[in-house]
């Protein structure tokens, strides 16, 4: 099976590593490639990794040139998707890498993002429960948010399992990359450099709702969230550390032994041995999940790491392995598990 796939964002960050993937998919013909200002301009000006694309004129971002594809990978800033899916058709598979679809509630989307809700797409990550039979021959795909991606499989098996109450802390350190790679000013080298950031705080983050949304789903109740990201002077990454209120009495060995079970046969997700912690850097341009789970016993809390690559599974990585599954390949195809390091 060759799919035909265009890029639509092919210029940014999240489209230009939907790409870099994509050339290694053996199942994959890359078509269009496009964006908006930047249409026009050899796609080499702007991903000079990207080889063997350096020469693809950037075309504009439109039912048009996205048309006549069997996949379509939508990599743009919110609210610009819904329009250009509803006239791709019923049979196109299109892949939102944007936050248009992720949510269940119209509320909660006009609340954190404004404007009308486009509705809501089978989730695109296949390790949450139930996730996987959603996604298989589905033509739509909502990416989710690269923190809910580290935040909600750090928790999931310790609210599955009743481990902890459901009212959760995560804070989650991010590499500048996760902001796109239009210039903000907060990301400028003098500002960022050498230093760590706040932001969002005090509840203030749109992935709150997504947080609270899949780890509600997972605990079947509800569950308050309390999420804080930082931004630190790495261009990749995302380290998260979540706790919550023990349930009951366990300890270290008890929860360690819940999320190797919970993981086990999961290619992407691997719980460290005791002792290691994980690092970003080790998850660096692979789609892995890192874990390591530990008990506060003096504080009564439970404690979960995980580290990803912000770009790779917190979301081109994540949309293949979504689209490998609706395409009925095998989940793995085309994705690395083994990091970049140094
Ligand atoms: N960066 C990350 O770690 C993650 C990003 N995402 C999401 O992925 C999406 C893309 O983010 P990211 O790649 O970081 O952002 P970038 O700013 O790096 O890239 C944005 C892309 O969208 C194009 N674009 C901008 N406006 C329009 C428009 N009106 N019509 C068509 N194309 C447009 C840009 O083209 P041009 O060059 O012409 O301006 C560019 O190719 C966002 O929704 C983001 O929230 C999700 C998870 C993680
Ligand atoms: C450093 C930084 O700015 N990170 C972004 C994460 C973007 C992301 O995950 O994408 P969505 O916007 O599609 O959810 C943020 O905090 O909003």
């Amino acid at each position: 099976m060759t799919v035909k796939v265009a890029v639509a964002g092919a210029s940014g960050y999240a489209g230009g590593e939907a790409l870099r993937l994509l050339l290694a998919h053996p199942e994959v013909e890359i078509g269009a490639v496009t964006a908006a200002s930047s249409a026009g301009t050899p796609l080499g000006q702007h991903q000079p990794h990207l080889v063997p694309l350096a020469g693809r004129i950037l075309q504009e971002t439109s039912a048009e040139t996205l048309g006549g594809h069997d996949v379509v990978f939508l990599a743009l800033p919110h609210g610009h998707s819904a329009e250009i899916a509803a006239q791709l058709g019923p049979d196109v598979l299109v892949v939102d890498l944007g936050a248009d679809h992720r949510l269940t509630s119209a509320a909660d989307w006009q609340r954190w993002y404004g404007g009308d809700h486009a509705g809501t797409w089978p989730y695109g990550l296949p390790e949450l429960p139930g996730a996987r039979e959603k996604l298989a021959g589905t033509k739509r795909i909502a990416v989710p948010g690269c923190f809910p991606t580290g935040g909600t499989l750090a928790l999931a098996p310790a609210l599955a399992a009743g481990l902890v109450r459901p009212e959760v802390t995560i804070t989650a350190v991010t590499g500048t990359s996760g902001a796109g790679k239009s210039l903000k000013p907060h990301l400028l080298g003098s500002e960022v450099m050498g230093s760590a950031s706040a932001y969002g705080v005090g509840g203030a983050h749109r992935h709150t709702p997504e947080f609270a949304q899949n780890l509600s789903s997972v605990a079947g109740v509800p569950v308050t969230v309390s999420f804080t990201p930082v931004l630190a002077p790495m261009p990749r990454g995302i380290l998260t550390t979540a706790s919550a209120p023990l349930a009951g009495e366990t300890d270290t060995a008890a929860a360690r032994a819940v999320y190797e079970k919970a993981y086990q046969a999961e290619p992407f997700v691997q719980v460290l041995p005791e002792g290691s912690w994980p690092v970003t850097s080790a998850t660096l341009g692979s789609n892995n999940v890192q874990l390591q789970v530990a008990v506060d016993a003096d504080a009564g809390r439970l404690v979960v790491v995980a580290a990803i690559d912000n770009l790779t599974k917190g979301t081109a990585g994540g949309a293949i392995q979504s689209m490998n599954i609706a395409l009925g390949l095998p989940e793995t195809t085309g994705l690395p598990t083994v990091g970049v390091a140094p």
